[in-house]
């Protein structure tokens, strides 16, 4: 029996509720995406990832030397690298040579959507639309990248493969979705103010790719439906990061070892980490983003009892209990990232008001109903920041 049921409620439209007793620490699902895609940038940049399911694809060694740019780097404990045993099973699609972590993706992929869109030969052609719309997609959402244009090239590539057009639209309207005036703000939110008016452009560029208005399953894209179909990937797309080096030190960490081993391989992390942080910043994953229809039917709270994980180091997301539920408790995780989470009221309602466009109406913010409605000087620096971060990444 599943461990979750979905409810509608006035405040909060469908929730996740659970429907028996559910321990700390258990995973209450697991689930694959409708969709996944590494962004542009992040592929472009040389993160290796696999094409269906974004599973890194070289050792966490390697990873290390590319990340920090010193080939010296060697690692300790190299069995604690669960990629490499992997690396041996990738497979390449004969028609463009892009690579998956195992022939299963490669299958999954060519069956769902890559059959539609493969570029054989093309793969490399600046010229070819499909690349010139990844192009001006590039040039519209710099790192950090939120949105992959990838989505909505395999979304179209599902649509000329399905056996079911219609079951397939109802899935993506299952995905909450908003009014044409919370489009506009959510647009803004992901490609910043000025690239908002270049949505038409795109659309131009989208619609010669794929010959939208000549071919019957996708001549239902009109410039409004890809306007929709933008924002509801904005409102419901769940980011993912994979990373090699990533799994090696979770690895690690649940390994038992001496304490003074413990200490220097503590150390050389830490060593690593800020030898990373030198050349590529935060920039450390294989990043992309997917639509799971379960997931994206989790309200927030500011008092999350569950979090989600991605134990596979691929798209398959999981619901972890972060306490014990009870049964017909609502499941609920935070939007917000931790350093929000520890701010006032005022300041997370400002902040998923602005970012997620909503009211948040958790118990947390319900029992601090009272509290001052202003901003402390430090978070006002915080927002500061924030806002001079912003400005850098849209130049
Ligand atoms: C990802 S969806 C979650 C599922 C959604 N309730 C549904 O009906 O499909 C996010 C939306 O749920 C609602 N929501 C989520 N958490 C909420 C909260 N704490 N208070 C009020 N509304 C919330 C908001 O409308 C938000 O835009």
């Amino acid at each position: 029996m599943q461990k979750v049921i979905v409810k509608t409620t006035k405040d909060k439209g469908r929730g996740l509720y659970a429907t028996e007793l559910i321990h700390d620490g258990s995973i209450i699902f697991e689930e694959e995406p409708l969709v996944s895609c590494q962004y542009s940038w992040n592929a472009a940049y040389g993160y290796l990832a696999c094409e269906y399911c974004l599973y890194p694809l070289e050792t966490a060694e390697r990873n290390v030397q590319r990340l920090a740019n010193d080939s010296t780097i060697l690692l300790p404990l190299p069995d604690c690298c669960s990629v490499e045993a992997k690396l041996v099973n990738q497979a390449k699609c004969e028609g463009c040579g892009v690579v998956y972590c195992s022939r299963d993706c490669l299958e999954r992929a060519l069956k769902q959507y890559h059959g539609a869109i493969c570029l054989g030969t093309d793969a490399q052609n600046e010229q070819h639309p499909v690349n010139l719309l990844v192009d001006f997609w590039k040039k519209m959402h710099y790192p950090p990248e939120t949105c992959g244009i990838m989505l909505f090239v395999k979304i179209v590539g599902m649509f000329q493969q399905t056996s079911d057009p219609e079951g397939l639209r109802k899935q993506l309207l299952d995905f909450v979705h908003s009014s044409v005036n919370e489009d506009l703000r959510i647009f803004h939110k992901m490609l910043g103010d000025k690239f908002v008016q270049q949505i038409e452009q795109l659309y131009e560029r989208f619609a010669a790719a794929f010959s939208v208005q000549s071919n019957d399953r996708l001549n239902w894209l009109s410039l409004e439906a890809f306007k929709s179909l933008i924002a509801l990937v904005g409102t419901n797309g769940q980011g993912i990061g994979t990373s090699s080096f990533g799994d090696w030190v979770k690895n690690v960490s649940e390994r038992q070892l001496d304490q003074q081993t413990r200490q220097s391989v503590d150390e050389l992390i830490d060593e690593l980490y800020n030898k990373m942080d030198e050349v590529v910043g935060t920039f450390l994953n294989n990043e992309g983003s997917a639509l799971y229809a379960m997931q994206s039917k989790i309200n927030h709270s500011c008092t999350p009892n569950a979090e989600i994980v991605f134990p596979k180091s691929n798209h398959v997301l999981a619901l972890r209990a972060l306490r014990d539920l009870a049964a017909g408790e609502e499941i609920c995780i935070s939007y917000l990232d931790e350093c929000n989470l520890q701010r006032s009221r005022h300041s997370r309602q400002k902040n998923l008001r602005e970012y997620y466009l909503f009211e948040c109406q958790c118990e947390r913010c319900e029992s601090q109903i009272a509290d001052p409605d202003e901003t402390s000087e430090e978070e006002e620096d915080a927002d500061d920041d924030d806002e001079d971060e912003d400005m850098d990444d849209s130049d």
